[in-house]
C-alpha cells in the first residue's frame, strides 16, 4: 500500500508495482499495512473518541520502561551494565571506555587516518545531529544552546564542504537554534528537509516535494514525506499535553511531524505514569508509532523514513550519490542517529562517528566524547582543508 498525497486529501493506494527510485521514495514510504482508525473510507482525516487510561502493566510488560530506564543512563550506571564484545582483549586495569574505544576510535585521534587514507581527492559532505552532538545535553529543552565558537566552527566547515543538520527537532526550531544559512536542514527526523536543488532528481517527482525559498529568498526544495500527518500530530500534541499536565517535570513538544515527551525532570516513580500515557495514544493511532531519545519518548509516524533516508535524500539532492569519490561523514548521538550511521556502514561510504563519554553499542565507526570534541574535529577538517588548498595553490 502507497502512501499518495495532493497536500489536501491524503489518499491511501495499492502499491505501485515499480520501485524505479534509486532512494526508493515511493515504496520507502510504505505505511505499515494497517490502516488506522484516523483515516476515512475517503481518506480524510478523522477524529477519533479518547479512551480510558490502559493499566500500568501495558508499559511494564512491553519493556517501555526498562528501555526508559536505559536511556541516558548516568555514567556509574552504565558502565556497570556495559556488556560489550571488544576486538582487542582489555588489561583488567582499563576501564570500559577504554576497551570501548578500541572499537571505535576517537575520531580527532585518528584524524590524519580519516583524511590521508580515506578522503584525499574525495567530496566531503558533513551531516550533524544537533542536541547532544553540537549542544551539551541538559535538562531544559528550551535552553539546548550551541556555544558561539561551536556555531563559527560549523560556518567555517560550511565554506568548504556541503553541511546538513539533522534533528529531530522541527525544522524552524533548530534553525532558530543554530542560526546559519549556510547549512541545508532537516527536522522531525528527516521528515522535513530543505535541500539545494539539483538538477533532476527522483525525489523531484514525490508529490510531497515542491520548490520553496528559504529566509534570504534562495530556491531551495521541500520535502516533507509524512505530509499527511500534520492534522494526526497536532491532535495528539494537544491531547498529550492534556494528559500530562497532572504529572510533574513532564514536558510535550510538537515537532510538526512527531511529538515528544520528556521525562527527564519527572520523578522517576511517575515514569510509569508518564509512559501510559504514551502508550494510550498509541492505542488510538495505529498509524503512529514510538521511537526512544534521551529521557524522550516519541511518537511519530509508521512510515519508513528517518535520519538515514535523509542522509541519501541530501546526498543525492547534491548530487553526491552516484560517484566513489564522496566521503559522507554523520556526527550524533543518539539511537535515532544510528539509522545513519547504518546507512553509511552498510553502502560502505564514509563513516558514522557516534558523540558518547559512555560505551554504547552502536553502527558508528568512530567517536567522540562529547559536543566540545565534536568541535574540535570540526575545526581541524577546515584547518586540513586549507592546508589542503594552501598546498595546491
Ligand atoms: O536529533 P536531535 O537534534 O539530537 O534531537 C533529539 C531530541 O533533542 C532534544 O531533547 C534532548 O535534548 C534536551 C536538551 O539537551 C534534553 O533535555 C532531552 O532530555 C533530550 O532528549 C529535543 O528536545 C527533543 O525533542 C529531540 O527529539
Amino acid at each position: 500500500m502507497e502512501l499518495k498525497s495532493n497536500h489536501s486529501s491524503p489518499v491511501l493506494t495499492d502499491p505501485a508495482p515499480v520501485n524505479k527510485s534509486r532512494l526508493g521514495i515511493p515504496s520507502g514510504l510504505l505505511p505499515y499495512s494497517q490502516q488506522g482508525p484516523s483515516f476515512s473510507a475517503s481518506g480524510k482525516y478523522i477524529s477519533i473518541p479518547r479512551k480510558k487510561p490502559g493499566k500500568l502493566d501495558d508499559v511494564r510488560s512491553n519493556g517501555w520502561l526498562d528501555a526508559m530506564k536505559s536511556s541516558s543512563p548516568p555514567r556509574k550506571k552504565l558502565i556497570k551494565d556495559f556488556s560489550l564484545e571488544v576486538t582487542a582483549a582489555a588489561d583488567d586495569s582499563e576501564s570500559p571506555y577504554c576497551s570501548w574505544m578500541l572499537k571505535y576510535p576517537s575520531a580527532l585521534y585518528c584524524f590524519g587516518q580519516i583524511v590521508k587514507q580515506h578522503a584525499s581527492n574525495k567530496k566531503i559532505a558533513i551531516f550533524l545531529d544537533y542536541d547532544g552532538t553540537l549542544s551539551p545535553i541538559v535538562d531544559d529543552p528550551d535552553r539546548a544552546l550551541m556555544s558561539d565558537a561551536t556555531r563559527s566552527a560549523v560556518r567555517n566547515l560550511a565554506l568548504y564542504f556541503p553541511t546538513a543538520i539533522i534533528s529531530g527537532r522541527s525544522r524552524d526550531k533548530v534553525f532558530e537554534l543554530v542560526g546559519l544559512t549556510e547549512l541545508y536542514y532537516a527536522g522531525s527526523h528527516g521528515m522535513d528537509i530543505m535541500g539545494p536543488v539539483n538538477s533532476n532528481t527522483v525525489s523531484d517527482d514525490h508529490p510531497n516535494c515542491v520548490k520553496s525559498t528559504d529566509q534570504q529568498g534562495k530556491e531551495l526544495k521541500l520535502f516533507q514525506p509524512a505530509r499527511e500527518f500534520l492534522p494526526m500530530i497536532d491532535e495528539v500534541f494537544r491531547t498529550l499535553v492534556e494528559n500530562t499536565k497532572g504529572i510533574e517535570g513532564a514536558k510535550v513538544e510538537n515537532h510538526k511531524f512527531c511529538a515528544s515527551v520528556h521525562y527527564r525532570n519527572v520523578d522517576e516513580k511517575n515514569w510509569s505514569t508518564v509512559a501510559q500515557c504514551v502508550h494510550d495514544i498509541l492505542k488510538d493511532y495505529p498509524r503512529l508509532r514510538l521511537t526512544h531519545g534521551r529521557k524522550v519518548l516519541e511518537v511519530r509516524p509508521v512510515i519508513d523514513w528517518n535520519k538515514g533516508k535523509a542522509v541519501e535524500f541530501l546526498l543525492e539532492s547534491l548530487g553526491l550519490d552516484s560517484s566513489d569519490d564522496v566521503l559522507p561523514i554523520y556526527i550524533g548521538d543518539d539511537r535515532t542517529d544510528e539509522d545513519a550511521f547504518k546507512v553509511l556502514r552498510e553502502k560502505s561510504k564514509g563513516y558514522g562517528i557516534l558523540v558518547s563519554s559512555v560505551p554504547k553499542e552502536t553502527k558508528a565507526v568512530y567517536s567522540l566524547k562529547d559536543p566540545s570534541e565534536v568541535m574540535e574535529f570540526l575545526k581541524s577538517l577546515v584547518r586540513w582543508k586549507e592546508q589542503d588548498e594552501a598546498e595546491i595553490a
